[in-house]
């Protein structure tokens, strides 16, 4: 039997810094990358572009089912095409961060998701980027992270990210959304938001993204050497 593509898993809220732990991931590794959130992201997206109420489970399921996105890597990172349009700088805002959160609390919309994003399983291996990915989606993966941090510094992180991307933004606005998605994504029935029993919990509040990199890429080392002996 062929073995399968070893996989790091990187769950946690908004703002806790798992894509770009995850860039430096997929690039010291030089392994495949899959941004979960961006297809949920793409998804709300689609319904808002053919007028489907984001409340609406039958129709944005039917949406999931069918959807037609493309990930395009350029030099100023992954751009996204919805029905061949680029939606890349549209993706990023809170609006669909918090749509892609109504949305992904439908089980049917989930469901209807989970093969797309099991064909990101390729050699030589797949970094897995989202909220369900050690619990559901990869349970087989030998490395596992949860990735924390208070909601203070995520709304600050996501404050001065936004804003260096041109975007009018308010802190205590980005707070209040943060908090109001944490509650969603958290408090779903079907998948919420957890750390997987094996997984390793890493509080990033007081660290420096180097910091976290390094200690994310220690222990998988560890964990998949591990697995060669
Ligand atoms: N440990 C950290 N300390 C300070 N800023 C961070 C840290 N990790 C990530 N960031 C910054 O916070 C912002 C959000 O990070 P991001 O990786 O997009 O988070 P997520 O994918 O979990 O929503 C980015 O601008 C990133 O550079
Ligand atoms: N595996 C995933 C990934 C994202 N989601 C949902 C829940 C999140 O609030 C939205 C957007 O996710 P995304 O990772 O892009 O959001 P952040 O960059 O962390 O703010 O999608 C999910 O339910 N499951």
């Amino acid at each position: 039997m062929v073995a399968s593509a070893p996989i790091i898993t990187i769950d946690g809220p908004s703002g806790s810094g798992k894509g770009t732990l995850c860039q430096a991931l997929a690039q010291h590794y030089d392994w495949q990358l899959l941004d979960s959130g961006a297809i949920y992201r793409v998804l709300a997206l689609a319904a808002i572009h053919h007028n489907v109420d984001v409340s609406n489970e039958d129709a944005v399921s039917l949406l999931a089912g069918h959807l037609d996105v493309v990930f395009k890597p350029s030099d100023e990172g992954v751009k996204v095409f919805l029905e061949g349009e680029d939606v890349s700088r549209e993706l990023r805002t809170e609006e669909t961060g918090n749509a892609a959160s109504k949305v992904a609390a439908f089980p049917r919309v989930r469901e209807a998701l989970l093969r797309r994003q099991r064909s990101f399983r390729q050699a030589p291996g797949l970094i897995a980027d989202g909220r369900d990915m050690g619990t559901v989606v990869f349970t087989d993966a030998p490395v596992k992270v949860f990735l924390d941090a208070s909601a203070q510094a995520r709304a600050e992180r996501r404050y001065k990210q936004l804003r260096d991307k041109g975007f009018d933004v308010n802190i205590a606005h980005l707070l209040a959304e943060i908090e109001e998605r944490d509650h969603r994504d958290r408090n779903r029935p079907v998948s919420p938001l957890k750390a997987a029993e094996d997984a390793l919990v890493i509080d990033s509040t007081s660290l420096t993204i180097e910091q976290v990199i390094e200690q994310v890429i220690d222990y998988a080392d560890k964990k998949l050497n591990q697995g060669e002996e």
